[in-house]
């Protein structure tokens, strides 16, 4: 798929995904609503890797959800993902299934144990993987296999292993080779390094982002900034299920440095930055206040954060003017 050849010069190629208004609300009984991702709207050009950070319970894998209709029954879901003429948020579960999961979107989910199947070895769900996206038959598949495997760094000699014989990292290990193997258009990885220590994690980044240099898309998600700043070409910031910010990775990490309040507390947290945590904690997703959900514990908050700042420009913040230098 090569979108350049299609585009006039001077028009922006469309991008791969583009993320519009993308809202998801868990109902609960007794009518308690729980809004877990609230009008986030993004592009991810091919060859291009997104990271989503922000702290746990921020809605980042309720997003992923959303994008692969893995979603629970009692979620609802209102916005547009459209990729290649899909939208992936309207499309039905026999769309999802047979074109969109493992094809069009591929997944490291962020609890592989719980996604690989407990009764067959990882050697068998590699190949079976490889068989339905890769059309590989019998002869070669040894290779293949190790092939895939090795490509996340999961130890050839572990591949007859079943599920529970893996430790958390070689699980990591082994859903990450699985979603590799279709090199869909778009891979989504969520917590990809949870668990590996620094030069596993290293390698793993590195070979997802050899998807996004081959031209492909990539959203990470994940709370390791030092693998962020390593992958990212864009880097977009949730809290309390908002993006608040979305910036050039060289910029947020450089000199520049982030421009949102809550993003900048981010960095200075890191044990490498000043150490200094974000006073508070962030608030329970049923009880959001009226306007900034970050307002209660930011040190610029006034009066004006009682209304939802408008996010425009890269920032959705009162005191941060909007016109970003790379927006
Ligand atoms: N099935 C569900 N029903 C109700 N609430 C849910 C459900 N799944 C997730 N949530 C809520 O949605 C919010 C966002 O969860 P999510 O898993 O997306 O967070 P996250 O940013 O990925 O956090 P972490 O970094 O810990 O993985 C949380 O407050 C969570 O409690
Ligand atoms: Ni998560």
């Amino acid at each position: 798929m090569n979108h350049v050849g299609t585009t006039a010069p001077g028009q922006t190629p469309a991008p791969l995904l583009a993320v519009r208004n993308l809202s998801v609300l868990f109902r609960m009984r007794a009518g308690r609503d729980i809004p877990a991702v609230s009008d986030v709207s993004f592009d991810l050009a091919a060859g291009e890797c997104l990271v989503l950070v922000g702290e746990s319970g921020c809605g980042k894998s309720v997003l992923a959800s959303a994008l692969l209709g893995l979603l629970p029954g009692n979620a609802r879901t209102a916005g547009t993902a459209r990729m290649d003429g899909l939208d992936l948020l309207a499309a039905g579960e026999r769309t999802l299934a047979r074109t969109v999961r493992g094809r069009r979107v591929g997944l490291v989910p962020q609890s592989p144990a719980a996604h690989l199947t407990p009764v067959r070895t990882v050697r068998s769900q590699l190949a079976e993987t490889l068989r339905e996206l890769t059309g590989a038959r019998r002869a070669g598949m040894r290779e293949a296999t190790e092939r895939a495997a090795a490509r996340a760094v999961f130890p050839a000699d572990h591949l007859d292993r079943y599920p529970h014989q893996l430790s958390g990292g070689l699980a990591q290990r082994a859903a990450t080779a699985l979603a590799l193997v279709g090199d869909a258009p778009l891979l989504i990885a969520d917590e990809p390094t949870t668990g590996l220590d620094r030069d596993l994690v290293d390698r793993t980044v590195d070979e997802l982002r050899r998807h996004a240099d081959d031209g492909r898309g990539l959203l990470v998600i994940t709370h390791d900034l030092a693998a962020a700043g390593r992958i990212a070409d864009r880097v977009a910031v949730m809290y309390a299920g908002r993006v608040v910010e979305l910036a050039d990775s060289g910029d947020f990490f450089g000199t520049a440095g982030p421009r949102h309040p809550y993003a900048r507390g981010l960095l200075d947290a890191l044990p490498e930055r000043s150490f200094t945590p974000i006073p508070g904690l962030p608030p329970e997703l049923d009880a959001l206040p009226e306007g900034c959900a970050f307002a209660p514990r930011c040190g610029n908050a006034t009066a004006r954060c009682g209304t939802l700042p408008p996010f425009a420009g890269g920032i959705a913040c009162h005191h941060v003017p909007q016109a970003a230098p790379h927006a």
